[in-house]
Parts: C-alpha cells; sequence; structure tokens
C-alpha cells in the first residue's frame, strides 16, 4: 500500500472557476471522492488563492488530500498535499524540492509508458494515463488505450486514470487495474453531484469485491 495514497476510488477535478466551488466539492466528498485536484486555469491570483486555501480545509476535514493542478508555488502557500504536473509543467524534481518528501506529487504520462516507468523512477507518488474516452472538458486530449493499465500495474505505483470516464465506462477502467478514475464533467457537470460521485464510489466497491 503507498504510504500517502491509501484508498483507491474516486479523484474529482474541478471545472471552475464557479460560484459554488466549495459547495459543489463538499457534494463530491460526500458521495465518496477520495482525492481532490484544485484545476483552475484563469490567472486571477487573488481567487485561485482563497479557493485552493479554502478547499484545503474543506478537504482535511474529510481526511481527502488536495492536489494543485499546475501551480507548485500555490501548493506551497497555501499547504496543499499535493501538485499535479503534466508534460508542460514544473519540473518533477524541482517540485520534490519545493513541497518536500511528504508531498503526493503526480504526473501525467497521456499514452506513454515509457514516461511512466521514469517518473515512477524518479519519485512520483502517482502516473496518470488518458485520455481513455472522448473527454468534453479536453476534446483534443490525446487518447490512451485501456491496456496501458495492465502494463504499467508492475510499476508499483498508484495508477489514475482519465478522459471522458462515466460510472458505465469506468468498470473497464478499474478492471485494468485503475487505482484511481479522475473525472470532471461526470461528476462536476451533474445535476446531483453527490449521486454522482456515490455511482463511481460504488463502482470501486461492486468491481474490486472490498470498499474502496
Ligand atoms: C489526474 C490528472 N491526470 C491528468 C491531468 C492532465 O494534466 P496536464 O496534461 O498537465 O493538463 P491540464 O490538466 O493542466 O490541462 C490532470 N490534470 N490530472
Ligand atoms: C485534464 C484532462 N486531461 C486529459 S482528459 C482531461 C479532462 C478530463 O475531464 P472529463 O472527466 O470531463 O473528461
Ligand atoms: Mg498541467
Amino acid at each position: 500500500m503507498h504510504p500517502k495514497l491509501q484508498h483507491r476510488g474516486l479523484y474529482v477535478i474541478t471545472d471552475g472557476p464557479r460560484d459554488d466551488l466549495l459547495t459543489a466539492v463538499a457534494q463530491a466528498l460526500a458521495g465518496g471522492a477520495r482525492l481532490v485536484q484544485y484545476r483552475d486555469k484563469t490567472t486571477n491570483g487573488d481567487r485561485r488563492r482563497t479557493e485552493a486555501a479554502a478547499l484545503r480545509q474543506l478537504c482535511a476535514s474529510h481526511a481527502a488530500p488536495l492536489i494543485i493542478n499546475d501551480d507548485v508555488a500555490l501548493a506551497a502557500a497555501v499547504g496543499a498535499d499535493g501538485v499535479h504536473l503534466g508534460e508542460t509543467d514544473a519540473d518533477l524534481a524541482a517540485a520534490r524540492v519545493a513541497l518536500g518528501p511528504g508531498a503526493i506529487i503526480g504526473v501525467s504520462c497521456y499514452d506513454s509508458l515509457e514516461r511512466a516507468r521514469a517518473l515512477a523512477s524518479a519519485g512520483a507518488d502517482y502516473i496518470a494515463f488518458g485520455a481513455f474516452f472522448p473527454s468534453p472538458t479536453k476534446p483534443h486530449a490525446r487518447r490512451a488505450p485501456p491496456d496501458l493499465l495492465r502494463q504499467s500495474a508492475a510499476l508499483g505505483v498508484p495508477r489514475v486514470a482519465i478522459g471522458g470516464i462515466t460510472p458505465d465506462n469506468g468498470t473497464s477502467l478499474v478492471e485494468a487495474g485503475a487505482d484511481y478514475l479522475a473525472v470532471i464533467s461526470a461528476v462536476f457537470g451533474a445535476g446531483d453531484i453527490r449521486a454522482a460521485a456515490q455511482r463511481f464510489t460504488d463502482l470501486y466497491t461492486s468491481t474490486s469485491g472490498i470498499a474502496p
């Protein structure tokens, strides 16, 4: 079991900016989300910092780590649990120096087993693959085959699946070995966010046979 990531399950990624961000994330947590990523591509530094700090409190009260997308400095400033880095974001080693050994640093590996192998060796705490399905949020995201999840099992690092995931198509990814399903629109675009999150949580329970 990974020391920093002890529960498999739903990894929600925010779709803001939205006025009800805190309420929406609270509903996702009530539906069983295990990890939360603050993803806000705007450049409004004041709002981003205020929201990230508020999310940190909320996530801590649910024992769910808060990961900041792209922004190592924001993660450090609000004391978030970690950061998610893609290929055009900060370097993993630099982020580790900035955030320390206890931080959760996750990395995008897209469709590349080689990238996953290199970054797992370099100390990434999870490796993310995808997009597995057409993504409403990121329609031009590179596509990845589900077999990558099986092929990366031996790396010994938690595996995250992302991209167009729904409760219906997510089962195949959990069966292929996804420790986390990272989801934006199928949770935060739902009319009932809590119920949507709960469907993913139930999927882990029923697919693995053990509570996540
Ligand atoms: C869990 C997770 N996986 C992949 C991504 C995508 O990261 P990146 O390629 O840096 O793209 P942006 O999200 O920054 O647009 C992610 N954020 N989270
Ligand atoms: C950030 C990102 N990277 C690949 S797909 C994606 C968006 C995932 O969002 P959705 O769950 O709405 O497809
Ligand atoms: Mg990024």
